[in-house]
This record gives C-alpha cells, structure tokens and sequence, in this order.
C-alpha cells in the first residue's frame, strides 16, 4: 500500500515521541509499505518563532524564518529513520523534488504540484521522503506558506497527487471525536465520518484536520486519523469516508415558505422547538429554518403546504403570543457548497449582486460554515442557476 502519513506537532513534540513516529514508520516500511512522510514543525515551534518576530518583517522575512519549524522536524525524522536502518531523505523548499508549488497567498498550482508529486511517486523505490508539511515553493524558487495547518493540506493533497491509498494525520487525539476532547469529558472516537460533516465541523473550530486539506478528499483517497501513542499506522483511529463536494445543486420539486409572525417569537425561550416539533409531529419534514426578530419561517415541501399551514395555524390559534401564519408557494432552492466559500470575502455579494442586476428578487439567503442556500421564485430559478454557475 502507498501511504502519506503525516505527523502533526503534537505527535513530534518531544526527542520521545520523534523516536515513536519513526518507529511506526520503521514498522510500516518492515511490513512491505511506500510510506511517504509529511511533518510539521515540533509542538508550538511555529507560535513561538512567530512570536519572536518583534520588528517589521516582510511576509518573505517571515516565510523563511518561520519555515524553520518544519525544517528542523524532517532533518530529525530522517535521522531518526535513519538510525533505525530506513533509508530516508528529508525534502524542503528548493530540493530539486520538492513538490508543493504555491503563490505568496499560498493559493497552490494544481498543475504544477500535480506534476511534481507524480514525478516523487515514481521514485519512491524504497527510499522514505520526508518532506516539510505548511511549505511550499512560489514559481521564482522562493519559500511561502499554505497557511496556518497548512501541513494537513500538504498531506492530503500530496496523498491525492501521488495516487496514495492512504493519507494517515498522525496527532494527539485518537481521531475525529464526538466532541474536543481537551473540553468536553467522556468524549469518544466517532469510528467514521464523512468528510463533509468533518469539513463542517472544521470549518468551526474543530482543528484536528484542518478544511482546507479536507477538499483535497476524493472517493478514492482513504483519509485515517491515528493517535501517535497508537503505534500502528494502518489500523484503528477514525476513517474519513467519501468525497468532498463542491457543488451548485438545485432543489427539484418546489417548496413552500411559511412565515409565523408573533411577540412570543422575539422573547420566548422553546417557541421554535414547540413549532418544529408540532411539524415533526404530523411528519412533515422541514427543508430550512430561517428565523429572525418577530417571525419565523419555514421551507418545506409545496407538496406538504397545506397540511403544515394546518398545523401552524392550529398553534397560532393556540397561542396569543403568536399573531398570523402565512404561505407562499412556488420557491425554489438553489445551494452553493463547499469550496473555500467562508474564506471568500463578498462571497454573498457576489451571488446576489449579479441576481439583483438581473432583476430577480432574492427571496432568503441562509449561510452556514461550508454553505450557502438562495431561495428565489420558481419561474426566476433556471435564471438563478445560470448566474451562479457563471460566478462560481
Ligand atoms: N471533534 C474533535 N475531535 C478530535 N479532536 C478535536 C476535536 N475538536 C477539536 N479537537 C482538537 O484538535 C486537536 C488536534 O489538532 P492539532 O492541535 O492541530 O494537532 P496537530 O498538532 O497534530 O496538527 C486535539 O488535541 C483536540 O483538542
Ligand atoms: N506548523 C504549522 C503547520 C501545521 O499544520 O501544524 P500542525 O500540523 O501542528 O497543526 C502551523 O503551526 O500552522
């Protein structure tokens, strides 16, 4: 099996644990494996060389002094393989190998980096390169970055580039867990996960791989978090399942909006549950909840429209502190997902300026970390689809 494995600062914190990592890369390569190796900078290097920097420096100044950190890890992690008989080199920036192609906004060239980690593939032959995670190369040769985590990023998408069967995020936690668990107590391995709902969950705090290296996932690509005490490799730790989706999709049939007004809604606390749960009770499943000062609105099917009209109005009825329902039929629903959408400043904007250039009235926008959904009239949305597809 070809396998990246990437040991994040945690798991190269300390002399101790860099004799661990090479000890299960040791045992991967004795057991007939193409390990590839990607390393970050030991524990918090990059925070404390970054910390050191109290003088103006230009982002090149700081490119290469912070390029340190990783630096200094491959030329340990080689040594140590080396002492353990694995034939091993280190790769940086400005190695005739090296792989990571990327502008000083640390945008990468797919094309570029493509070709190189195919090229690295080849040569595999026995030999363990070690390669600085985060860094990359611009085209003049000169050192930059991928941004903070970057190393994920480097892992994944080098797994990809290789044709790797594995991509193996080597760090402290024993994978992806129900909860952060340096937070919440009794916090367990979810076992797998979709790498949507990991990018989601990435995309708000959860760093134990960072988003940007999550779109690099294809079908194809098994992505494994391990914990480095773990030892082993290829076993245990939580399974990264699926592909990453990036995609403009739109809702088939069309959906209705319903709109509870009432005072209950600005100041008491449950009325969204009680009116989600008089739907759910009648089986009436909800597309989208947009709530704001005064009212709520709820999509769903067109098809279920009246039935949830029924519903809502019974509570309105029911309730003095809720004053009106009302409906609109004929929405349609169009989502953009995925992509570096919430690193996209303007992003709304440049959905909606184009939609209002074109005269279509923006019914809803609903944002989330990963996504964001437009909600326009029926007849307006093959229009929509088109301006969209056009911007992204
Ligand atoms: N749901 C989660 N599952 C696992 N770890 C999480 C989760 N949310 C946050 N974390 C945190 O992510 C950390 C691992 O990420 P990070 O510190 O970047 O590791 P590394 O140095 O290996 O890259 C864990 O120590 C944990 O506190
Ligand atoms: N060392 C870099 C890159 C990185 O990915 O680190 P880690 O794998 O420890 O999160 C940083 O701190 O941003």
């Amino acid at each position: 099996m070809r396998v990246v494995a990437k040991f994040g600062g945690t798991s190269l914190g300390s002399g101790d644990r860099i004799n661990r990592a090479a000890d299960s890369i040791a045992a991967a390569v004795e057991e007939g494996h193409e390990i590839a190796v990607v390393a970050s900078a030991m524990g918090s290097t990059t925070d404390d060389l970054l910390d050191e920097i109290k003088f103006e420096a230009d982002d090149r100044d700081r490119a290469e002094i912070v390029s340190m950190g990783e630096r200094t890890s491959v030329r340990m992690l080689k040594a140590a393989l080396a002492a353990r008989g694995v034939d091993a080199l280190f790769l940086e920036p400005g190695a005739d190998d090296w792989p990571v192609i990327a502008n000083d906004l640390g945008e990468v060239d797919v094309e570029e980096t493509q070709r190189r980690a195919a090229k690295l593939a080849e040569e595999l032959d026995g030999v363990v390169p070690v390669i600085t995670g985060f860094l990359a190369q611009n085209l003049e040769g000169e050192i930059t970055t991928l941004g903070r985590g970057g190393s994920d990023t480097t892992a994944v998408m080098l797994g990809r580039y290789m044709d790797a069967d594995e991509v193996v995020i080597v760090t402290d936690v024993e994978g992806v867990m129900t909860g952060d668990p340096r937070v919440v107590e009794g916090a367990r391995n979810v076992g797998r996960i979709t790498v949507d709902e990991l990018r989601n969950l990435s995309f708000r705090g959860a760093e134990v791989v960072a988003p940007s290296a999550l779109s690099y996932k294809d079908e194809e690509l098994d992505v494994r978090v391990v914990h480095y005490q773990h030892g082993d490799l290829l076993t245990g730790g939580t399974l990264i399942e699926g592909e990453f989706h990036n995609l403009i999709d739109m809702q088939e049939d069309p959906l209705a909006c319903l709109t509870v007004a009432g005072r209950a809604i600005r100041n008491r606390p449950g009325i969204l549950a009680d009116l989600s749960v008089a739907l759910r009770d009648e089986d009436i499943n909800v597309d989208s909840v947009a709530s704001g000062m005064d009212s709520i609105t709820f999509y769903v099917l067109e098809e279920e429209s009246n039935q949830a009209e029924a519903v809502l109005h019974d509570r309105v009825v029911a309730d003095e502190a809720l004053s009106s329902v009302t409906v609109e039929d004929n929405i349609a629903v169009i989502r953009v997902t995925g992509g570096e959408l919430p690193n996209r400043p303007g992003v709304i904007l440049e959905i909606v300026q184009p939609l209002s250039e074109a005269g279509i009235n923006i019914h809803d926008v609903i944002t989330s970390a990963t996504s964001v959904a437009i909600f326009v009239a029926w007849d307006d949305r093959e229009e929509t689809l088109e301006i969209i597809q056009n911007e992204f």
